[in-house]
């Protein structure tokens, strides 16, 4: 049962990106229950539906506003986008966030044996991917004249199968590229996960809604990278002690009850304690030195 009055947002079903979103959409308090056989998954305590489906879906459906809201990879995306540029259908959309998941990057890459000095290499060679809009755009940027071959999946077979001479296709660590034999070679596109929205105006609670989950995702993407550090410090070290605690202009500093020397110096920091610094500190003459992880954030 679909109700127009509920925000729609659309998630991978099942893939690289799924948990990912799904874990935030519940970090900024959207109750889901989510059972891998339903396609429909209706929030307990916010008026939010939510579509499971393949990534390849979610920009059409964000750009024909049959959604409110998706959850998708950039390349996915500008794929989408130019495939219906070439066929001068609508395509708008607005970003509303980069997310801190999802990187990659859509690269070259040719078997281990092919000599390669540069992309002038593929000229007159076929190169299968499963992002023809984007390995075209690239091939015509570098003046290659090359074949694109579409292929939905396992593009790394492509070479051995003799299908192509060279793939295009999504790496991260690079080990899919290894394990068959492929040496990435040029970058076509880097990308992230991002949340996107419909170009369609929605009703005000809807749009209210949004604005209220905004800074929510903000505050869960800032409370991961950031730590909350605590710590012992002797009062006469104290600026050294700030000097060496990443972002703290401006700590807390409190009195022990047990010593006048010693002061509780507590802080925010946007980045992790190195193994390193603590040592530092500790040489100071710190002591009880914790670096615990923050929830969320807010203000
Ligand atoms: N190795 C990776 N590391 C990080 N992100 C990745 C990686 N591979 C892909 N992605 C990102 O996740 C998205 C989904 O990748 P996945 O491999 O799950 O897609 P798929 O096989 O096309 O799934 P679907 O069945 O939904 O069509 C990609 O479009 C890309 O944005
Ligand atoms: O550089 P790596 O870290 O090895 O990652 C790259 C692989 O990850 C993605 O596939 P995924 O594992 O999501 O499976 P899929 O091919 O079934 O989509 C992508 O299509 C590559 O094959
Ligand atoms: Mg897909």
């Amino acid at each position: 049962m679909s109700d127009a009055s509920r925000l729609r947002i659309a998630v991978q079903k099942s893939g690289r990106l799924s948990d990912d979103s799904i874990a935030l959409l519940k970090a900024i308090g959207i109750k889901l229950q989510i059972r891998d056989r339903l396609l429909i998954a209706h929030s307990t305590n916010q008026p939010v539906d939510l579509l499971r489906v393949r990534d390849d879906d979610i920009p059409g459906l964000v750009m024909d506003g049959v959604v409110d809201l998706g959850f998708i990879g950039q390349n996915e995306l500008e794929e989408k986008m130019l495939e219906r540029q070439a066929s001068n259908r609508p395509y708008a959309f607005k970003t509303l966030r980069e997310l801190d998941y999802g990187g990659c990057r859509l690269s070259i890459a040719v078997p281990n044996e092919m000599s390669y000095d540069s992309v002038q290499s593929l000229q007159g060679k076929k190169v299968a991917t499963t992002y023809p809009y984007l390995l075209e755009r690239f091939f015509e940027s570098n003046n290659v004249n090359a074949s694109a071959v579409m292929l939905t999946g396992s593009v790394e077979v492509a070479p051995r199968a003799g299908v192509a001479d060279a793939i295009c296709d999504l790496v991260s660590t690079g080990a899919t590229l290894e394990a068959n034999g492929l040496q990435e070679k040029d970058e076509v596109f880097v990308s992230r996960a991002v949340l996107i929205q419909s170009a369609k105006p929605l009703s005000d609670e809807k749009q209210e809604l949004i604005n209220r989950l905004l800074p929510r995702i903000d505050g869960v993407t800032q409370a991961k990278e950031s730590k909350y550090i605590m710590l012992h410090a002797p009062k006469a070290y104290l600026e050294q002690v700030k000097s060496l605690l990443p972002g703290a202009e401006n700590p807390t500093v409190l009195p022990l009850a047990s010593s006048d020397d010693i002061v509780a110096v507590h802080v925010v920091s946007p980045e992790t304690l190195f193994w390193e610094t603590m040592e530092k500190l500790k040489a100071l003459g710190c002591s009880s030195i914790l670096v615990m992880p923050i929830e969320k954030m807010m203000g």
